[in-house]
C-alpha cells in the first residue's frame, strides 16, 4: 500500500515511519510513504498557502490552489509509477466534519492500493477543493485538535496493522482479540504480589478453558459497565450470551 500525506509538517510522520510495528513494516517495504508539502506549490514568492476567510472571522483558511496542485501531484505519482490501480485509490480529508472512523472503515481502507491523506491546519481548507478533489472526509473524534496530521497517523496505524505480515503471528492473534468488539479484560504480569495486591487465582491455574472463560466474562462485564452501546447490534456467541445473562442476573440482585 502506498500512502501519501499532504501536510505542512512532513517531519511529523516520522512517528509512524520510524517507530514500532509500522516503522519496522515500513523498513521492510511492506508499505510505502511520501509526504507532500503544499507550501512548495504556493502561487506567490513568499510561500503563502493560507489567507483570510471571506466573510471575516478569526483565523486563516488554507487556499484551494496549492492543495489542488498537491493532490494532483499525489495522483500523478502513483499513476506515473503505476502503483496499484487508480480505481483502487482514494483521497481522504481528515476532518471534524467527516464520518466517524470505525473498524469497518479501517478494514475498507486497508484494501486500497493508494491512499492520499489530506491534513488541514489553521481553521480548515477552502471548500472548493474539498468538493472537487476529496473522495471522503473521515473524523477520528469529537474534540478540537490543531491539525489533521495526528488524526492521519492514527488512521494509518489502524490501517497498517491490518496489512499482511505487518504484525507478527502473536500480535496478529492479539489484534484478533481486540477486534472481537469487546473491551479488553484486565491484564497481569510478574511479580505475583505488587503493593499487597495479588493476581486472580484462575490466571495461575494453568486451566486454559477456565482462563479463557474468565477473560471473556471480564471483557463482557467491563463492556456492559463502561460502553454498553458496543453490545448493541453485536451478535453474541452462545458462550457470550450465557455469560452476559449471568452478569445481568448478578447485577439485578
Ligand atoms: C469536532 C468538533 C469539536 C465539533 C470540531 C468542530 C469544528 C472544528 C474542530 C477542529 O478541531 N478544527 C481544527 C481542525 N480539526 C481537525 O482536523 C479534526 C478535529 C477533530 C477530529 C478530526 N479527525 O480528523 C481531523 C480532525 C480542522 C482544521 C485544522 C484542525 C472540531
Amino acid at each position: 500500500m502506498f500512502i501519501q500525506a499532504i501536510t505542512l509538517f512532513p517531519e511529523m510522520f516520522a512517528s509512524i515511519t520510524e517507530y514500532g510495528v509500522t516503522g519496522r513494516a515500513f523498513k521492510q517495504n511492506l508499505w510505502q510513504f511520501a509526504a507532500i508539502n503544499p507550501r512548495q506549490f504556493a502561487d506567490n514568492k513568499l510561500g503563502y498557502i493560507d489567507d483570510r476567510p471571506f466573510g471575516g472571522g478569526p483565523g486563516m483558511i488554507m487556499m484551494a490552489s496549492p492543495i489542488q496542485t498537491a493532490i494532483d501531484a499525489a495522483k500523478q505519482h502513483y499513476k506515473q509509477h503505476s502503483i496499484g490501480q487508480p480505481e483502487n485509490s482514494r483521497v481522504v480529508y481528515l476532518s471534524p466534519q467527516g464520518a466517524p472512523l470505525n473498524h469497518a472503515k479501517v478494514q475498507a481502507l486497508s484494501r486500497l492500493d493508494n491512499l492520499v491523506l489530506l491534513c488541514g491546519r489553521y481553521e480548515g481548507i477552502d471548500e472548493r477543493v474539498l468538493q472537487t478533489s476529496v473522495d471522503e472526509e473521515i473524523s477520528i473524534g469529537d474534540f478540537v485538535v490543531s491539525g489533521g496530521e495526528l488524526p492521519a497517523m492514527m488512521l494509518m496505524d489502524a490501517v497498517l496493522r491490518l496489512l499482511p505480515n505487518v504484525l507478527g503471528d502473536s500480535a496478529s492473534a492479539e489484534q484478533d482479540s481486540f477486534a472481537n468488539g469487546l473491551l479488553d479484560c484486565p491484564h497481569y504480569t510478574r511479580p505475583t504480589e505488587f503493593q499487597g495486591m495479588s493476581v486472580p487465582e484462575v490466571l495461575k491455574s494453568g486451566n486454559h478453558a477456565l482462563i479463557a472463560e474468565w477473560r471473556l466474562e471480564q471483557s463482557l462485564r467491563r463492556t456492559l459497565q463502561r460502553r454498553p452501546e458496543l453490545l448493541d447490534g453485536r451478535c453474541l456467541l452462545p458462550q457470550e450470551a450465557r455469560l452476559l445473562d449471568k452478569i445481568r442476573l448478578e447485577q439485578e440482585q
